[in-house]
């Protein structure tokens, strides 16, 4: 079973997304947008270090392989970690629009289990964006790109100023993020919004 809540519905009105004339190129690595993300930072032993790549379009796809530092059930990934993997995907469509966007709702159905050593083969696309809203979906399959879906989800992404993360986030990590020396890195945190 799965369905979307009217949350999840974009209004009449909304536009078609367009991707940003800077965007990177399809095939294109997107990078980590820092470096201690749960999601794709590599200063997390345990984290998802998910990579994702550009794709057509407002699209991405990228890869997660489920180590044993990801169970739920033995032998199985967690869907928290599955729903995580789905949201960093999401996330970094807003890339593409040159926009810093925040989850505000994500919806996830588990169609499959998910075994350790599993690479899950994720892609995700903007589907509408409203004003500060942006819709997406995205689908994670396993044994190969074209495989069984075995997750997905639809989710609204709002748009925030850089100061949504100065305002809330703890100063030591929020003054770390301002002196990463990782350019691609600060580029994205701090020069997206136009
Ligand atoms: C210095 C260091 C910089 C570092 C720079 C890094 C940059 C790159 C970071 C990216 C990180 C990515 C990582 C993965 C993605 C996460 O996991 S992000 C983390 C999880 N998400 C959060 O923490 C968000 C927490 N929530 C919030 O902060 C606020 O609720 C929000 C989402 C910003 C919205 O608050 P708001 O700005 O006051 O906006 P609000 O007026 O309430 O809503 C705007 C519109 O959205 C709708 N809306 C809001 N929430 C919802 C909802 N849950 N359901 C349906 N509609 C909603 C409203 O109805 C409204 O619609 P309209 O009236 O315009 O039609």
């Amino acid at each position: 079973m799965s369905g979307t809540s009217p949350a999840l519905q974009p209004p009449a009105d909304a536009l078609t997304p367009v991707r940003h004339p800077d965007a990177p190129a399809p095939g294109e690595p997107l990078g980590s947008h820092y470096a201690e993300c749960f999601g794709c930072g590599d200063g997390r032993p345990h984290g998802l270090r998910l990579q994702a790549r550009a794709g057509e379009g407002v699209s991405v796809t990228a890869e997660f392989t489920v180590r044993p530092a990801h169970q739920g059930a033995p032998g199985l990934a967690h869907g928290g970690v599955l729903a995580t993997a789905l949201d960093e995907t999401l996330g970094s469509l807003n890339w593409l629009l040159r926009t810093i966007a925040v989850t505000g709702r994500l919806e996830t159905d588990f169609q499959r289990p998910v075994p350790v050593g599993t690479t899950l083969h994720l892609e995700a696309e903007v589907t509408a964006v409203s004003g500060r809203k942006i819709y997406s979906t995205a689908t994670g399959r396993i044994g190969g790109p074209d495989g069984p879906v075995a997750v997905r989800a639809d989710a609204l992404f709002v748009e925030v100023k850089v100061e949504h993360f100065v305002e809330h986030g703890r100063e030591e990590e929020i003054r770390a993020a301002m002196d990463d020396p990782d350019q691609v890195r600060r580029v994205r945190a701090f020069e997206v919004n136009p």
